[in-house]
């Protein structure tokens, strides 16, 4: 047994957390969700099982997500959830402690980063490594970012949207803003609260947003039926919302984004904006499923504009990635090691 290591890299993200364990691939993929008790304010469920209590429990019980809006709003929450996901793939009693790669929300401070750090250390890793989002994503999307010739990645999240441009191994230029899967959700409950007096809850926004959400005027044309609460008469109602309404609804926070991916092409040194009009810029995330929103970020850039190959797994096997190469990458990562933050 001599010899034997176990790396793993995680994705905590504002909507998922994803664990990758080297020599295995994606181990777990959980909503970053967890559920309290405020009485006696126990831990009740973390992840799949938290989630469907969201909008769902009785006074006593709160259902979170500590990750919300890309910051660490609740740290002691983040710590929990980390720590149980963490124990879930790694064997009691491991002797060799595993190194840990964690991809966490850009945006967050030096405070909060230490915080990550330590609550792996705490989940029992030999040493814990932090590596920045557009970094992981762009290695998990399988894009050659040692070399010297620039790369455009858009990563769109549940909370966040980075868009930034790599090369030699380190981001060049790079900007994130607060716009992503979530606000697209709320958009979608606010559009159904004017125009049809309608509450619906978050759960629905997002079955909307996935199966008939559109980021682009025409080319979806479909409808569905949704169910929420009427204002007015405070009863259930059902109603049918299309493709075209969504589009209507989801448009500022879309916006948002193909505006700041001009931005960013914008302050791109010349040489490296030339590479990525050769190149293409990608996406990833689970935003960036979002129907339509690839072309028109394409019509609106002239840039030919792909979605990685899984968007929602990429950040998760860019941590694995890293790992395989950080020597060429340490410059670019966050350290921790017997509680020394580098
Ligand atoms: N097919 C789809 N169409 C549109 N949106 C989708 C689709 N599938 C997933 N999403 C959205 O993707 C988002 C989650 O993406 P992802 O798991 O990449 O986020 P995250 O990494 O947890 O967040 P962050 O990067 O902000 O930390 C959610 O808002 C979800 O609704």
């Amino acid at each position: 047994m001599f010899g034997m290591s176990m790396d793993i890299g995680v994705d905590l993200g504002t909507a998922n957390v994803l664990v990758y364990i080297k020599g295995k691939g994606i181990v777990l993929r959980e909503p970053s969700v967890v559920a309290i008790d405020r009485d006696s304010n126990t831990v009740l469920a973390v992840g799949e099982e938290a989630r469907r209590m969201l909008g769902r429990t009785p006074g006593n019980i709160i259902a979170i997500r500590p990750l919300r809006e890309g910051v660490i709003a609740d740290y002691d929450t983040t710590e929990t959830m980390l720590r149980h996901f963490i124990s879930k793939v790694v064997p009691k009693n491991f002797f060799f402690k595993p190194r840990i790669m964690v991809c966490i929300p850009s945006g967050v401070t030096t405070v909060e980063k230490r915080a990550v750090l330590e609550a792996a250390v705490q989940a029992g890793a030999k040493k814990t490594y932090l590596i920045e989002e557009p970094l992981a994503a762009a290695l998990g999307a399988g894009l050659d970012i040692s070399e010297p010739f620039g790369s455009m990645v858009v990563d769109i999240g549940g909370g966040t949207t980075d868009v930034a441009v790599l090369s030699l191994g380190g981001i060049v230029v790079s900007e994130s803003l607060r716009v992503g899967g979530d606000k697209f959700d709320e958009a979608l409950v606010r559009y159904v609260k004017r125009e049809y007096n309608v509450m619906i809850g978050e759960r629905t926004a997002e079955q909307i947003k996935v199966t008939i959400g559109t980021a682009l005027v025409s080319g979806r044309n479909e409808s569905m039926e949704i169910r929420g609460r009427d204002l007015v008469s405070g009863l259930p109602k059902t109603l049918r919302i299309t493709s075209a309404e969504t589009f209507e609804a989801l448009n500022e926070s879309v916006s948002l984004i193909v505006q700041r991916v001009k931005t960013v092409l914008e302050i791109t040194p010349p040489e490296l904006s030339s590479d990525i009009m050769d190149r293409g810029i990608v996406m990833t995330g689970g935003g960036s499923m979002l129907y339509g929103l690839d072309k028109l970020i394409q019509q609106e850039t002239g840039i030919p504009t792909y979605l990685a190959e899984d968007p929602l797994s990429c950040v998760a096997l860019g941590t694995g990635k890293a790992l395989d190469s950080l020597g060429s990458l340490e410059d670019s990562l966050t350290t921790l090691k017997r509680g020394s933050i580098a």
